[in-house]
């Protein structure tokens, strides 16, 4: 039988091949669990399903993982006889289900009534604003996406739709345009690309005109974000009439232009490189009917706004669907501007960080930030790799990762928007793949980038703005995974220090006593009678 007793954890292996009447395998018991639904949430520290995120209770003998019952195991099975993922793409994720009524199975999913739907969006801290919003999916197989799309998905292991996912996708289907915000690491990319994917592939099946114009354009602030975003976009796409571009400074134009010509569904570019392919080249645009505007807070400053809004005259009045961890009033009321009929989602609340993310926040003065971070990358305890060191310029960047391999003897390398792509694409690979255990990087890495595995941010140099810290901080994890951050302050950051205060406190992260004696933070303790009532602010 091949049975398995897992150390003390008493669970035993599933080796009986799942067949129709599912027989039961000796070693489990009779009483082993059917389905999911007979198995119980697992308890903080127990093994969880990778299929449903219930306790694992048992391992599969073919795959070696945790499983709570037959029917789990029959879908794990089932999905590794097709998953075909590309070489070194990550296995898929385990998602836990973090609340039993509302992950149901497909042949459950009956429409739900304004009660429940309120309910769900009460207990998913899902924010809605707007007319005719559509309820939340709580299934992919619900929303009538084309069948190799969900199969792609599934070989991504994307079980369930996450908060955003489930409003984020049931919203873009509509054609709507969408501000959306939710946790960095929370799945917001596959929140647009779903819809973009999905309306695409629609549209070319229903139109069968030799014309193969994009459909859809996807703008990001940063190369590295813009080529992850086209990966992802590829293995949603795969197997279906759906081909993508990715227009970004660094690589060689003609390619890119090639590509487009060629036919595409799907442009993912930078404002300054498409604007530059825009302007020498006759690119039709008019059959462009979503615009993605990832990380649309960063997308709206100074900076891009001017390159973004000039794209956007350029096309026929698409669908907007802007997203990020970030917002403010200012970028509220911009997209209001450019989208009739906006749907607002934000998932929990907006500019806060991951609650995944242990933060420590360290005072230390500048002259010894060099000397700190070294100790900590010398200590087995406190250097968790792989990590990324964030600092605020390029030569910085380069500078202290010499330094760290000097000193630490371990290897550090750099990562900026100085280097060329090829460097840039180089570096990420081998930090990737683990043969780097150390990125020191500017803003570069500091928004959007999906680096799986990693689980340590060092804030060296604190950013110009909390968000962007919210944003660095996040790459310490992804889907609601454990990781740490550590930012150094001093006396430089004090423009930022109520902000900080303010995130750290409600993360339940320990404020440094430097911080909370600052003259620059307003202290909300209450004042003990007769104490002195003493003044703050600058
Ligand atoms: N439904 C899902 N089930 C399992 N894994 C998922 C699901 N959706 C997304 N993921 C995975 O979760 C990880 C984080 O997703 P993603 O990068 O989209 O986060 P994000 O919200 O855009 O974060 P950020 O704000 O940092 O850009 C990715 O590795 C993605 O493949």
């Amino acid at each position: 039988m091949g049975d398995v007793n897992r150390g003390n954890q008493g669970r035993t292996s599933m080796s009986t091949p799942l067949v129709d009447g599912l027989t039961v395998s000796e070693a489990a018991g009779d009483d082993v669990k059917k389905t999911s639904r007979d198995q119980r949430e697992a308890l903080p520290g127990e093994p969880i399903c990778v299929v449903c995120g219930r306790y694992g209770e048992y391992i599969c003998d073919q795959t070696d993982s945790d499983i709570c019952s037959l029917e789990c195991k029959q879908t794990l099975l089932g999905r590794a006889a097709d998953t075909h993922l590309p070489v070194g793409h990550p296995l898929p994720k385990r998602l836990a289900a973090t609340d039993e009524c509302f992950y149901v199975r497909d042949s459950e999913s009956l429409p739900l009534t304004s009660d429940q739907t309120e309910l769900l969006r009460r207990k998913l801290e899902i924010h809605v604003k707007g007319d005719s919003v559509p309820d939340p999916i709580l299934s992919f197989s619900s929303c009538d996406l084309p069948e190799k799309l969900q199969l792609n998905m599934q070989t991504l292991g994307y079980d369930m739709p996450t908060p955003i996912q489930m409003q984020g996708i049931a919203a873009a289907l509509t054609g709507k345009s969408l501000l959306a915000s939710a946790d960095t690491g929370s799945g917001k990319t596959a929140s647009f690309l779903v819809p973009v994917v999905s309306r695409c592939v629609t549209f070319r099946h229903g139109n069968l005109s030799i014309s193969k114009k994009p459909l859809a354009m996807v703008l990001t602030p940063t190369r590295e974000l813009c080529i992850q975003v086209e990966e992802q976009a590829k293995l949603l796409g795969k197997g279906l009439p759906f081909k993508t571009a990715l227009v970004i400074g660094g690589d060689a134009m003609p390619r890119q232009l090639y590509r487009i010509q060629q036919g595409v569904e799907l442009i993912v570019g930078t404002p300054g490189r498409l604007i530059d392919l825009l302007a020498k080249h006759d690119i039709e645009l008019d059959d462009i009917m979503i615009l993605v505007l990832d990380e649309v807070d960063c997308m709206l400053q100074k900076g891009f706004r001017d390159q973004v809004m000039q794209i956007f005259r350029a096309l026929s009045q698409p669908q907007v669907l802007m997203y990020s961890a970030t917002m403010s009033q200012e970028v509220e009321k911009m997209a209001s501007s450019m989208a009739k009929d906006l749907i607002f989602v934000s998932i929990g609340q907006p500019n806060r960080p991951s609650k995944a993310v242990k933060q420590l926040a360290i005072w230390v003065e500048s002259k010894q930030k060099k000397q700190k971070l070294f100790d900590i990358l010398m200590s087995k305890q406190h250097f968790l790799p792989p990590s990324i060191v964030y600092v605020g310029s390029r030569i910085g960047a380069d500078l202290l990762s010499n330094a760290i391999t000097v000193t630490t003897g371990l290897k550090a390398l750099s990562i900026h928007g100085e280097k060329s792509m090829k460097e840039r694409r180089e570096i990420m690979k081998s930090f990737l793949v683990g043969e780097v255990p150390l990125v020191v990087a500017t803003g570069v890495l500091g928004r959007g980038v999906d680096l799986l595995g990693v689980r340590q941010v060092i804030v060296f140099d604190m950013p110009n703005s909390i968000k962007e810290y919210v944003h660095q901080i996040g790459r310490a994890s992804r889907m609601g995974e454990d990781g740490t951050s550590i930012v150094f302050v001093n006396e430089e950051n004090r423009n930022l220090f109520p902000d900080l205060v303010e995130v750290l406190k409600s993360s339940g992260a320990v404020i440094p006593r430097e911080l909370v004696n600052s003259r620059y933070v307003k202290r909300s303790f209450p004042m003990v009678k007769g104490q002195r009532k003493r003044k703050y602010g600058s």
